[in-house]
């Protein structure tokens, strides 16, 4: 079969964030208008881009959706700008729970899609980083698949980097991208960041972005780096620490191409195994 070329150029904003919200949203929105000049039609922000990442934080900056200044901010801009705008994260209220949220915004301005962290960031390394998102946050239930111009587009945030089968259950419905806002740290960045990213993407044969705030000096300091990743695992843009966008022409053609010369999919062996059942699923 011949595949047939499809391209979407995508930019990452890795933006610098501080404890002014009102300063952290006018910073987005001045970087999504410059990469909307840029000719991106696809844009994505970093996890917690209107506050510093910490649990100390999320109950001061939470906001409801779709009525805050966030919200406000990012359908204002998706619209103005006529693009698809991945919100990355920010903490979300509602019924006195916290989340860590995700939002995407089409370019009427429209919430299309809106996904909870589903694997809280728990870990503890002595003498690396210790970090318990549970003693705050609840966790997502469901995951969440918009569609840009034919593609699908499923999410996940950070931590959930970690987890394939919740990559592999959306390759399973059909994603061609999958988009991780993702603030590593410098202790796990260095070791698994990277190294996460190319291995989703081998393994589901599908375009990985991954987009960080920019390096901080207080706090917990973010690893940077944001990358976008291609279905045959090459590393086809890759930031610095400091405030960047990066940008990527995805040609969506390469996702038939690798499917169809290394066809992973139908050689799988859910006779022996089955790690992955259809769960919940949720558009919006
Ligand atoms: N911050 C996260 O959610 C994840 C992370 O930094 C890691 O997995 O390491």
């Amino acid at each position: 079969m011949k595949s047939v070329m499809r391209t979407i150029r995508t930019a990452l904003i890795q933006s610098r964030v501080g404890t002014n919200r009102t300063e952290n949203l006018e910073n987005a929105s001045k970087l999504i208008s410059q990469a909307k000049n840029s000719g991106a039609k696809l844009i994505s922000l970093p996890e917690c881009f209107n506050s510093p990442y910490g649990t100390k934080f999320f109950n001061e900056y939470a906001e409801s959706i779709p009525n805050g200044p966030t919200s406000e901010m990012l359908s204002k801009a998706a619209r103005e700008n006529q693009v698809y705008l991945v919100g990355g994260t920010f903490p979300e209220i509602e019924n006195e729970k916290f989340y860590n949220t995700c939002t995407v915004w089409n370019p009427e301005g429209k919430l299309v899609a809106k996904y909870r962290k589903m694997h809280l960031f728990d870990i503890d390394i002595p003498g690396g980083i210790t970090f318990k998102e549970s003693d705050v946050l609840f966790a997502g239930n469901e995951l969440a698949i918009f569609d840009v111009e034919g593609v699908k587009v499923g999410l996940g945030i950070c931590y959930d980097l970690r987890f394939e089968e919740l990559a592999k259950l959306y390759r399973l419905k059909g994603v061609e991208i999958l988009i991780y806002p993702a603030a590593f740290n410098t202790t796990t960045g260095p070791m698994h960041f990277e190294l996460l990213q190319r291995s989703r993407a081998v393994d589901n044969q599908v375009f990985v972005f991954a987009i960080s705030p920019a390096r901080g000096d207080q706090g917990y300091i973010a690893w940077g780096h944001s990358q976008i990743t291609s279905p045959w695992a090459k590393v086809i843009a890759q930031a610095k620490e400091g405030e960047e966008i990066i940008y990527g022409d995805i040609d969506l053609s390469e996702c038939d191409k690798v499917r169809q010369q290394i066809p992973i999919f139908h050689q799988r062996r859910n006779d022996i195994y089955n790690t992955v059942e259809i769960g919940a699923f949720s558009s919006k």
